[in-house]
């Protein structure tokens, strides 16, 4: 096949249409590039530009400051004694899972785990147990239910190699009691990751105080970076296991393949850091904007589901008023995407209105205000038809 010039059209500079609208995707709220690190996508977008500074292994270059930036700030901003940069959370779970566990062992998850937990597991040729959650309305996980999940996996012969608690999921936007899993956890000798693709950068993170082992982070989730990139962070009594070395390549370090996010991720993470750092002493903040929001639209006849008062900004709510309406509709289940998209409102799927995640992280009171007000003005306007 050749690729001639009628084909090669289609490619190129492509503009993204909702670049600029408000913006409520839990995936993209808290990956939105600071200015800096929109200066920085520009400076560094080169392939390997940062490798011009490179001795071999890219987290302890000096100049710029990686090495001070993943060696000193980020252990400090995590509470873990080692990071390191990855692809994304889900290669921080990979990571973990298959340095830490045997082909064959049993990792224990949430019943909320995302599913890249479970692929990095079955990557890993793990086994997997899960602890359910009470199911609706508050999808809650018991801690107790690990030491059970704990026991069932050791009288069948070998305790699991790990734990996995997702802080929070990615559906509910639920914070487990991660201290009293890790307690838990720990009285059976099994370490446990936090998987914190949506708390680390949004919210304030220590690992120690937790009682993680691991944390797995996700850049472009919750940092304000350009992805890929991620972190994983692993306390000192598992960093040989995990951190081991090539033994050819003795700088290398084997499970990050000697070298990860590079050029315009890692960049872009350091320009945003000091926004990101001072973002999470103002998580309070964004906790009283999500429990306004959800207060605002339940008056509309949207109903929350998962924790409740709320303690994070992504929420999942039932939308009995959208889903009457899609019955009878022009534009059947579309409508609600596309009224939305009239008033500049970006990020809740296309077709959904039964039910819908969103994220008020950053989205600012002015806003979602006008988002609760439009959700009213739909509402009434084919009400009124
Ligand atoms: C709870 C949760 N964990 C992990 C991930 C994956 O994050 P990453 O893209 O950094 O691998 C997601 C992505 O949606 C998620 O929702």
């Amino acid at each position: 096949m050749s690729l001639d010039e009628d084909k090669l059209k289609k490619f190129g500079f492509i503009e993204r249409g909702p670049k600029d609208a408000i913006n409520i995707d839990p995936l993209q709220t808290g990956g939105i590039l600071t200015e800096d690190a929109r200066k920085a996508l520009l400076e560094w977008g080169d392939g390997y530009s940062i490798c011009d500074f490179c001795g071999g292994v890219l987290d302890l270059i000096k100049k710029p400051p990686v090495n001070e930036f993943v060696h000193e700030a980020l252990p400090e901003f995590i509470g873990t004694d080692e990071v390191r940069l990855t692809h994304g959370a889900r290669e921080s779970k990979f990571v973990v899972m298959h340095s830490i566990g045997k082909p064959g062992d049993t990792v224990v998850l949430d019943g909320l785990a995302h599913y890249s937990s479970y692929v990095a597991a079955q990557r890993a040729d793990l086994e997997i147990e899960k602890v359910e959650s009470s199911g609706n309305p508050e999808y809650s996980i018991d801690p107790e239910d690990y030491g059970q999940a704990i026991e069932k996996v050791a009288s069948q012969g070998k305790p699991p190699a790990l734990a996995l608690l997702t802080y929070p999921d990615g559906n509910y936007g639920n914070l487990a009691d991660a201290k009293k899993v890790a307690d838990i956890c720990h009285e059976y000798d099994v370490p446990l990751l936090l998987n914190c693709a949506y708390s680390v950068g949004r919210m304030p993170i220590d690992a120690k105080k937790l009682g993680a082992d691991f944390i797995a982070a996700s850049g472009h989730k919750s940092m304000a970076s350009s992805g890929p990139i991620g972190l994983l962070g692993v306390q000192e009594e598992y960093a040989d296991t995990v951190l081991r070395k090539s033994p050819t390549h003795k700088k290398k370090e084997i499970e990050l393949l000697g070298c990860t996010s590079r050029g315009a991720g890692l960049m872009t993470m350091i320009a945003s850091f000091p926004q990101v750092v001072e973002r999470t002493k103002h998580w309070e903040e964004e906790i009283a904007n999500a429990r306004w929001f959800s207060e605002k639209v339940e008056k509309l006849g949207l109903i929350q589901v998962g924790q409740k008062p709320h303690n994070h900004d992504l929420m999942f709510f039932e939308t009995p008023p959208f889903y009457e309406i899609s019955k009878t509709a022009k534009k059947g289940r579309y409508f609600l995407y596309k009224e939305l998209k009239k008033r500049n409102i970006h990020g809740i799927k296309g077709g959904l209105t039964k039910y819908f995640k969103l994220s008020t992280y950053q989205v600012g009171r002015d806003n979602l205000s006008y988002v609760v007000d439009s959700f009213e003005e739909i509402i009434d306007k084919y009400t009124e038809e």
